[in-house]
């Protein structure tokens, strides 16, 4: 089966307020998958209903090709890291992990316990006591040692410094290599997991904007910077992402991968070509589509086109 996460027409409404509409995802297996989106896009209700910890009000989901809620044979190759995670009261982090070894049966302790030391977990003070970082760290490092089949990262850098973030990419990518696993991670520092994710999704207000290899992603959009009216030659016939000018020089992102023919007329006119990074053509598109009343299909459709 090469498809581990199936979400098929999943909406979340909270009274008046959609969380989720319409969600309709299918992510493989085995891949690092990237969740982008604003604050309140639904990244972490949509986390939450696939890992049943929360209903939809319509919709479908299946983990491994299981329905996971009040499953028993599912929940065990499903692990949630969240920022708001609860514990049990005065527990202690081997606390925490001794819980998790019960629950997921590939969890590995040694890892546990060498990533607690690399990370600098304290071993004795409570987790409810523990700063902000350092109970994110408990999280991540379950995370990693659960090698649940299929794993959810819902921003979980919160209060880590860059040095403990750095941590968490390395050891999730080498135990990722040794042991492959379906991850889906939700961030907002986009830039700093571009390299970790394989595959990008895109919410926003709870709609899915975009799903696609990162690969193919990065060349979808580029920055022409030059002359107003080189930049404007090129830029005339597409989907212009955003403008700015300085001057007699401005800075165009488009949509849409240059040929051979456009890049030797952007060269002879003195154009230069930036490459647009993942942040911000996440950026562009939803700040485009939260001011456009385009359908999410259209703006799909366009990106791909
Ligand atoms: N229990 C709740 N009751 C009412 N509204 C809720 C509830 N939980 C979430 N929402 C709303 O649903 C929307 C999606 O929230 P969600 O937490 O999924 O967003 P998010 O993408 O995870 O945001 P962030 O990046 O800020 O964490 C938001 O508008 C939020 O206010």
């Amino acid at each position: 089966m090469r498809t581990a996460i199936e979400i098929t027409g999943v909406s979340r409404r909270y009274r008046s307020m959609t969380a989720l509409a319409n969600v309709s995802l299918s992510l493989k297996k085995d891949v690092i998958h990237g969740l982008l989106g604003r604050n309140g896009a639904g990244k972490t209700t949509l986390m939450s209903i696939a890992t049943a910890q929360d209903w939809p009000s319509e919709g479908e989901v299946r983990i491994l090709g299981m329905r996971p809620h009040e499953n028993e044979q599912a929940l065990p190759k499903i692990c949630f890291v969240r920022e708001e995670q609860r514990y049990i009261d005065d527990a202690l982090a081997k606390h925490a992990f001794s819980a998790a070894a019960q629950a997921f049966p590939r969890w590995d302790a040694e890892l546990a316990t060498q990533l607690a030391r690399e990370f600098r977990v304290p071993e004795k003070t409570r987790i409810k006591k523990m700063s902000r970082g350092q109970r994110s760290a408990v999280g991540v490092i379950i995370g990693i040692a659960s090698r649940a089949e299929v794993t959810f990262f819902d921003e979980p850098y919160m209060g880590l410094d860059a040095v403990a973030r750095q941590l968490f990419y390395d050891r999730l990518l080498q135990d990722y290599a040794a042991h492959p696993r379906t991850v889906v991670i939700s961030s907002h520092l986009i830039d700093e997991i571009a390299h970790l994710i394989e595959n990008v999704v895109v919410i926003d207000q709870g709609q899915i904007l975009l799903q696609e290899p990162v690969e193919q992603l990065r060349d979808r959009a580029v920055t022409l910077v030059g002359r107003a009216d080189a930049v404007a030659e090129i830029a005339g016939t597409r989907e212009v992402l955003h403008h700015e000018a300085m001057g007699r020089i401005v800075r165009t992102t488009v949509l849409g991968a240059l040929d051979h023919a456009d890049r030797r007329a952007l060269d002879e006119r003195g154009v230069e070509i930036v490459p647009v990074s993942l942040q911000q053509l996440v950026v562009r598109l939803t700040a485009r589509h939260g001011t456009s009343d385009q359908t999410t299909m259209e703006l799909s459709e366009e990106v791909s086109r």
